[in-house]
């Protein structure tokens, strides 16, 4: 993968995902893993002594009713928190063998690692090549640019439907195609890991259909991490699902089969039945 670039001094280090510190390494097959993790916003505790391991290659999906801590725990794996002032982490959160809020881990670099895709589509004013090439730009990426756009786009399956317009604006998409592009721009810089926080509320549902297809196409090569509020998408199209509930505690995480027919919790069997949340 790329290096780090040096039109941003900011940029000092590139998290190695082949660390060779075994001591530090996480088990094979785990992309993530958090540890004792605790997340506070002031006084206020969002995440719960969580602790667990998300596979490589697979989507997990992170479910729970609204306020339990599930945005929260996604933005600690590649350090959106850091932006909020208030926000305070302790425990570690492992990614390539290393924590990544190790002091000489540099979270641009850390966010190129592992990209994420937010609930409504924000592409930038530019153009569709302008918006997939922005990251690669930035970080000064040698390569064919224009190849890494086509690949990228049709990895987000929006080639097809942009490629005779590629200096049109982003914005003149429809909201689908929009999210669509942002997760191109999102795998662009060819990250391990895609955090999506509810990347479907708010499209409709046959754009919602098309983003789900494309989810279990990207996990053949990336770790898809999702937040959905929608259970049944969460059984459609995870592996493991991690059940949240309020207060930041994770109450179970499992294979999705077994947490949505057989959980072991009566509070996950009384969120997933509806009965509150
Ligand atoms: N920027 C912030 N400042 C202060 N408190 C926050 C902030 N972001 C989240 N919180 C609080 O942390 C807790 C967890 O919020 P979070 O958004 O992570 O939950 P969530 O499960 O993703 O909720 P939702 O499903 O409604 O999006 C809530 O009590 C919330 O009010």
């Amino acid at each position: 993968m790329s290096n780090t670039t040096s039109d941003d001094s900011l940029i000092t280090t590139e998290v190695q995902a082949d660390s060779n510190d075994d001591s530090a390494a996480p088990a094979a097959g785990t992309a993530v893993a958090a540890r004792n993790l605790n997340v506070y916003y002031g006084d206020e505790q969002a995440i719960d002594d969580v602790t667990m391991e998300i596979p490589e290659e697979r989507v997990t999906a992170l479910i729970g009713p609204s306020g339990c801590g599930k945005s929260t725990f996604l933005r600690c794996i590649n350090r959106m928190n850091d932006m909020i002032e208030i926000c305070r982490v302790e425990g570690d959160v492992e990614f390539g063998g290393k924590n990544v809020y190790d002091a000489d881990v540099d979270p641009v670099a850390l966010r190129r690692k592992i990209g994420m895709v937010f609930q409504k589509p924000n592409p930038f004013p530019k153009s569709i090549r302008d918006n997939v090439a922005y990251g690669l730009k930035i970080q000064g990426f040698d390569g064919d640019i224009d190849e890494r756009v086509e690949e990228s786009l049709k990895g987000a399956a929006l080639w097809d439907e942009v490629k005779d317009q590629l200096d049109s604006s982003g914005l003149e998409l429809s909201g689908g195609q929009q999210q669509r592009l942002c997760i191109a721009r999102a795998i662009a810089p060819d990250p391990e890991v895609i955090l999506m926080d509810e990347p479907t509320s708010a499209l409709d549902p046959v754009a919602a259909s098309k983003i789900e297809d494309l989810i279990d196409d990207l996990a053949e090569e990336y770790t898809v991490i999702i937040v959905t509020h929608n259970m049944q998408q969460a059984a459609r199209i995870s592996d493991r699902t991690a059940v949240f509930l309020t207060g930041g505690e994770l109450v179970e995480y499992d294979d999705t089969a077994k947490i949505f027919e057989d959980p072991e919790a009566q509070r996950v069997e009384d969120y997933i039945t509806g009965k509150f949340g």
